[in-house]
């Protein structure tokens, strides 16, 4: 067995999920039988201050030596950085990612990638007039429960998909729980609102079912109606999207699919707290697969076919054991007791790419980043949704 490389990441940003990325970064990859790459983190930025930098890297357990920057800036021009992951609000991936990009770093970036197909458009031509990598964290996709998902699709077991639905969304009571309207959730300035928080996990569902899974020569955008309601307060942020998708296929393949994607951050997936309802159903003429929420880190599959077969499976996220803390947008959680959150995954797809020299994520690459960009640009169109300029612009640099 060959050593495995160290990559070395950089972390921008130091809010909520920055820190479950690291900590789950620093997890031994071979608790989870990876054995070609260790991610270790040399430094990270706050564009508040240094010492919130600083805190960072302790609270994480970063190694000692991690430098702490007190801007982004600083950060990007760290010679000693193989990738950055970029953890800011929606609003600023773009002008961020293009920051590492023109440094020369490579890239990971959370969701939703940008605030547009524009944006992202213009983000992966810098990538590739650069030579770097770049990939979309949507963590989700590089989950072997995933992986199993999509190998049930194309070996056959349910037949050609004909049907793919996909919800995920919080109750909350939007107005009382982000009254001022600043919370990134429903903020305009900070490209707030369920879709790109939380829809687009419902549309990463349709697409690696639906589209991932179909040959690349062969797979075509899908048309798509939608309806958008937006929350009361700025009336600038959606609360409730649902989305209609027909991916048009040859009548060999099976003939037109269809998808629902719905997301919501009044109504949930989980009422009562309950999981016991699947929130994605993917159904063929031979039966279904049945993924439980929530649509972001499922950990239970069921495959029933029409036979009478029912296949259950659960999907543990392998850790340390301690039963670490973790967070999400909607508040702190903790992980079962031997669990990690399960971000190592996309961490360990990105080092390995990096390793391999490609330049895309294997389960999601640029142009399929692209095209749900788009999508999510025709149901913000259809629904009259539109974003302050300052960050729709692909203007690099923009003040925000
Ligand atoms: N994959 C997943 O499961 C999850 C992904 N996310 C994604 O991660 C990103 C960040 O979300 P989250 O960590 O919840 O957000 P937080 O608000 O907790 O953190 C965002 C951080 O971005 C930096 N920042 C820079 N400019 C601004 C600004 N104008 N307003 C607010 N923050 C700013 C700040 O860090 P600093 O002061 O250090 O510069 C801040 O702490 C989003 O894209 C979100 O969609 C979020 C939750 C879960
Ligand atoms: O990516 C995410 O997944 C979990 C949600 O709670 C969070 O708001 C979102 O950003």
């Amino acid at each position: 067995m060959s050593t495995p490389k160290t990559i070395r990441w950089g972390i921008l940003a130091t809010g909520g999920i920055a820190k479950t990325f690291t900590k789950d970064l620093l997890v031994d990859p071979q608790t989870r039988g990876v054995t070609n790459v260790k991610h270790t983190v040399v430094a990270a930025a706050s564009s508040s201050s240094q010492s919130r930098a600083q805190d960072f890297l302790k609270d994480t357990g970063c190694p000692a030596d991690a430098k702490a920057y007190g801007s982004y800036e600083e950060l990007v021009k760290d010679p000693n950085i193989d990738i950055i992951y970029i953890a800011t609000p929606h609003s600023h991936h773009y002008q961020n990612a293009m920051l590492c990009l023109e440094a020369g770093k490579n890239v990971l970036c959370e969701k939703a990638f940008t605030v547009n197909a524009a944006q992202a458009k213009a983000l992966a031509e810098k990538a590739k007039e650069k030579d770097l990598f770049l990939m979309e964290a949507v963590w989700t996709r590089y989950f072997p429960l995933s992986i199993y998902v999509r190998d049930l699709i194309t070996s056959g077991r349910i037949g050609p998909v004909v049907r793919v639905t996909a919800d995920n969304g919080f109750a909350t009571d939007p107005e009382e729980a982000f009254g001022d309207g600043k919370h990134r959730l429903v903020n305009p300035d900070l490209a707030g609102g369920a879709l790109l928080d939380l829809g687009i996990y419902s549309l990463t569902w349709v697409f690696q079912t639906l589209y991932h899974t179909q040959p690349e020569k062969t797979r075509q955008p899908p048309k798509v109606l939608a309806a958008v309601k937006n929350y009361s307060q700025t009336k600038a942020a959606d609360e409730t999207t649902t989305i209609m998708l027909v991916f048009p296929r040859s009548p060999e393949d099976g003939g037109d699919a269809h998808a629902v994607a719905t997301t919501s951050i009044r109504v949930t997936t989980t009422p009562g707290g309950t999981h016991d309802a699947p929130s994605i159903r993917i159904s063929g003429p031979k039966g279904e697969i049945q993924v439980f929420p929530p649509a972001f880190r499922p950990t239970r599959t069921k495959l029933i076919l029409n036979d009478g077969t029912v296949e259950e499976k659960h999907w543990p996220h392998p850790g340390p054991g301690k039963g670490s803390g973790w967070y999400n947008g909607f508040g702190n959680g903790k992980n079962a007791e031997g669990e990690g959150h399960g971000m190592f995954w996309e961490a360990d797809e990105a080092a390995t790419a990096l390793l391999e020299g490609r330049k895309e994520g294997k389960y999601e690459g640029l142009a399929e980043s692209i095209l749900i960009m788009e999508v999510m640009d025709e149901v913000r169109k259809q629904g009259g949704l539109v974003y302050p300029e300052k960050i729709e612009t692909t203007k690099y640099p923009t003040e925000l």
